[in-house]
């Protein structure tokens, strides 16, 4: 349903994405949450969306530090529905007082 984007369009989405950069076939950001509570609460509201989405992250916890890595692994790349995640990650974010921490 969703194909893999092309360089160029990943590019040009990825200016949208503050704290987003391209790893391969991954999207990727490291976000720094204010409290351990807070990271989870992060976690938690992704996961709703993520759930809603039929699209899931990969995520690492790392006391108040998450990183995400987006993939489509039906694709084998980066599709759209990485970007929307990407940009709902970034809402989620700013919800719980998460900020991008390279
Ligand atoms: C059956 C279900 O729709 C698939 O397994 C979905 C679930 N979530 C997924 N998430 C991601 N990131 N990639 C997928 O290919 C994928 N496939």
């Amino acid at each position: 349903m969703s194909r893999l984007l092309t360089d160029e369009e990943i590019t040009r989405q990825l200016a949208d994405l503050p704290g987003w950069r391209r790893d391969g076939d991954t999207l990727r950001s490291s976000y720094s949450s204010p409290s351990f509570a807070a990271a989870i609460e992060f976690v938690r509201l992704v996961a709703v969306d993520a759930d809603q989405m039929d699209h899931h992250p990969d995520i690492e916890i790392s006391y108040t530090t998450v990183r995400w890595t987006l993939s489509t692994h039906s694709e084998g790349g980066i599709t759209q529905l990485d970007i929307e995640l990407a940009h709902r990650i970034g809402e989620a974010a700013e919800s719980t007082g998460s900020t991008t921490s390279g």
